[in-house]
């Protein structure tokens, strides 16, 4: 399947309703939704004064999509479904529908009016994951201000504090909003105040609504329009648009998403990069309603998209300017690059799909640009690729999508984090591999130190669940763990807690969220962001296979938890390889030293089944010669270890 599918399944299941009293479109060609291509919508109508560009921001199922689909409907954008069913028109990938999980950010246009005036606005949903952080300050730096969305029965979580702070550092005027008040868990007055505890926020600002019912929506459009400044930019400069976003489409090349600082960008104009200094032809200019609708011309303070012969999505630098070719401008500050926090070797199941597994990860990463990608090739699984990702629920949405939209069927490897080698002579470098990682031997003198990436956690969570937590902090080699009270001065009995502490990233990768989850019932949100590196004592270990090495299994480990972790891995190993005609001794190694071992004993035939009655010598020969054997096959046989196997034991 390709990813054009995507968008013919969106078109299918959206219609759009004819807006038949907004005069901002043109008479001539009239709304009509089965032609919307013909659509003309005079973007000249609308000076910054009348535009609004937003975002939602939340924790994680706070009701961003949900928001989202009740501002579409109340605007005219999309149809209300009779059913009442929520559509989450803006989880456009199966792989968001299913897990109820946004991962892209989307883009919505939607015309409005207010005290007799028509605005144009533009909602950038953003997803709510921490791996997905990227996507909300890209999202972010083409608004200029964001509705920080709380569920009214769960209150303050872990990520409604980060995504607070991303959109203050950019100066964003943020609107609170109490969702889902319409729960009999709701406690709206609690929450209020927990809102003002953690942001310093005004109770009397906070607006309370039900996403789902629809209850207070309207209020929220109203605050949009009344509180967030409008965007500035004059039509009369040189073209600047700032690139937020990409999109591949198979016919067209790359669609980009652009927010216009100054100058007007049409059909026909031919466009530089500020970044690659490539020149391009506008070929289609047009607006996110929320599906691509060509306007021909976007003016100052307007977000939407173009297409320009772009091939390559990495032509699509995201946080470039475009200007006027012949008329360059001064570049706008772009963002951060993506960094991955986690990589994961991915493999074939059968070796020879390697070329059709390739050109669909590469396909795939065209929507998806924080992704890197390498070769790699392994002896036993063959030829695959190394892909970095933000982290692990990125890793596991990736793995769906190439299951789901490529029909991929994939060998995934133990996601590792990237470690620092500080060697004694040299600069230093980085290793995403485990295979690559010094052995203790060989490093001898050449190695000065080694460190592992460290992240700030919060975690907030019932006061009850705290001696949990620390706990599990403790035992994940946690340091400077520190906490405070979330609901400080409210008088209430049972308060929340929001523990810091600093923790390898590497512990996190493996179980720490899951293990969280389970000890606090679900209770307790958890994020993390980058604090660079540690000093750390770590060792590579290897698994042998009747005393050959295993290059895919290779794991960087802690010194305190490899004997658990070999151990534990050796059993795992144990219970998938098939039994061998001979014994195979199943070990985990670190440098020379043998931390763990099982012994897969040998699988025997029954060679003296056909020898009815005879003489007892006879039958004695047989197995004499059958021990022969095996020791032979010991000695020059190696352990066929299927692909399945390999499935079982690096799936979780
Ligand atoms: N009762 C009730 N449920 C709601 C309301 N708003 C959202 N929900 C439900 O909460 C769940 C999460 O809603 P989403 O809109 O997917 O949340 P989200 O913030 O977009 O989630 P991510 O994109 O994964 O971050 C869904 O089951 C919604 O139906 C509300 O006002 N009331």
């Amino acid at each position: 399947m390709s990813i054009n599918l995507a968008y013919v399944w969106r078109s299918a299941c959206l219609r759009v309703v004819s807006p038949c009293n907004h005069r901002v479109f043109s008479t001539r060609a009239p709304w009509n939704a089965t032609k919307s291509p013909e659509v003309h919508i005079r973007m000249e109508d609308f000076a910054c004064d009348a535009i609004r560009n937003f975002s939602i921001i939340a924790h994680i199922d706070h009701g961003k999509s949900t928001l989202a689909d009740r501002l579409l409907e109340l605007t005219g954008t999309i149809q209300k479904k009779r059913t009442g069913k929520n559509e989450q028109v803006l989880d456009k990938l199966k792989v968001e529908r299913e897990r109820g999980i946004t991962v892209k950010a989307q883009t919505a246009s939607m015309f409005h009016k207010h005290e007799g005036k028509m605005h144009l606005l533009n909602l950038i949903d953003t997803p709510g994951h921490v791996d997905f952080a990227w996507e909300v300050s890209r999202s972010l730096a083409a608004c200029q201000g964001a509705l920080l969305l709380v569920d009214a029965s769960q209150g303050v979580q872990a990520q409604s504090i980060s995504v607070f702070h991303i959109a203050k550092e950019r100066g964003l005027k943020i609107i609170p909003v109490l969702n889902k008040i319409d729960l009999p868990a709701a406690q709206p007055e609690l929450m209020a105040a927990q809102i003002e505890t953690a942001f310093g926020i005004d109770p009397t600002d906070i607006l309370h609504i039900s996403a789902k019912t629809g209850q207070g929506v309207e209020e929220v459009l109203r605050a949009v329009i009344e509180r967030v400044p409008p965007p500035t930019g004059d039509q009369n400069t040189p073209l600047k648009a700032f690139l937020f976003d990409s999109l591949y489409d198979r016919y067209r090349g790359v669609i980009s998403l652009i927010s216009v600082q100054g100058g007007v960008i049409r059909k026909g104009d031919k466009i530089s990069s500020c970044h690659t200094r490539k020149r391009y032809d506008v070929t289609e200019v047009g607006i996110m309603h929320p599906e691509e609708i060509p306007t021909n011309s976007l003016y100052p303070g307007q977000v939407g998209y173009i297409a320009c012969n772009m091939k390559e999505s990495s032509e699509a630098h995201i946080g470039d300017t475009l200007h006027r070719l012949g008329a360059p401008v001064e570049p706008m500050p772009g963002f951060k690059p993506s960094k991955a926090m986690v990589y994961a070797g991915v493999f074939p199941v059968d070796s020879s799909d390697f070329p059709k597994l390739e050109e669909s990860i590469k396909r795939l990463t065209l929507t998806d640009r924080s992704i890197t990608i390498q070769r790699e090739s392994s002896s036993a699984l063959g030829q695959g690729c190394r892909l970095g990702f933000l982290g692990t629920l990125h890793m596991d949405v990736f793995r769906q999508r190439l299951e789901d939209e490529y029909d991929a069927n994939i060998i995934i490897t133990a996601p590792t984090v990237p470690f620092k080698i500080i060697p004694t002579k040299g600069s230093d470098y980085f290793i995403s591999n485990p295979t690559e990682f010094p052995d203790i031997a060989e490093s001898m003198g050449k190695v000065k130190e080694v460190q592992e990436p460290i992240v700030s956690a919060s975690i907030i969570a019932p006061e009850e669940y705290f001696g949990e937590i620390t706990d599990l902090c403790f035992s994940h080699r946690a340091d400077k763990i520190d906490h405070r009270y979330l609901d400080a001065g409210s008088g209430i009995a049972s308060s929340r807690v929001i523990i810091t502490c600093v923790m390898p990233l590497s512990e996190i990768v493996t179980d720490f969220f899951d293990q969280l989850k389970s000890r606090t019932s679900g209770f307790a949100s958890f994020d993390y962001e980058d604090a660079g590196y540690q000093k750390s004592d770590l060792a590579k270990m290897v698994f042998l296979l009747n005393g050959k090495p295993v290059d895919a299994l290779a794991l960087v480990v802690h010194k305190s938890a490899q004997d658990k972790i070999g151990r534990a891995w050796v059993k795992k190993l144990h219970k998938v390889i098939p039994r061998q005609l001979f014994e195979v001794p199943i070990q985990a190694a670190i440098g020379k030293k043998v931390v763990a071992r099982e012994t897969l004993s040998a699988m025997r035939a029954d060679v003296t089944a056909g020898l009815y009655g005879g003489h007892y010598e006879r039958k004695l020969k047989h197995l004499e010669n059958q021990k022969e054997g095996k020791r032979r096959m010991k000695r020059v046989g190696t352990v066929e270890l299927p692909q399945e196997a390999f499935f079982d034991i690096l799936k979780k």
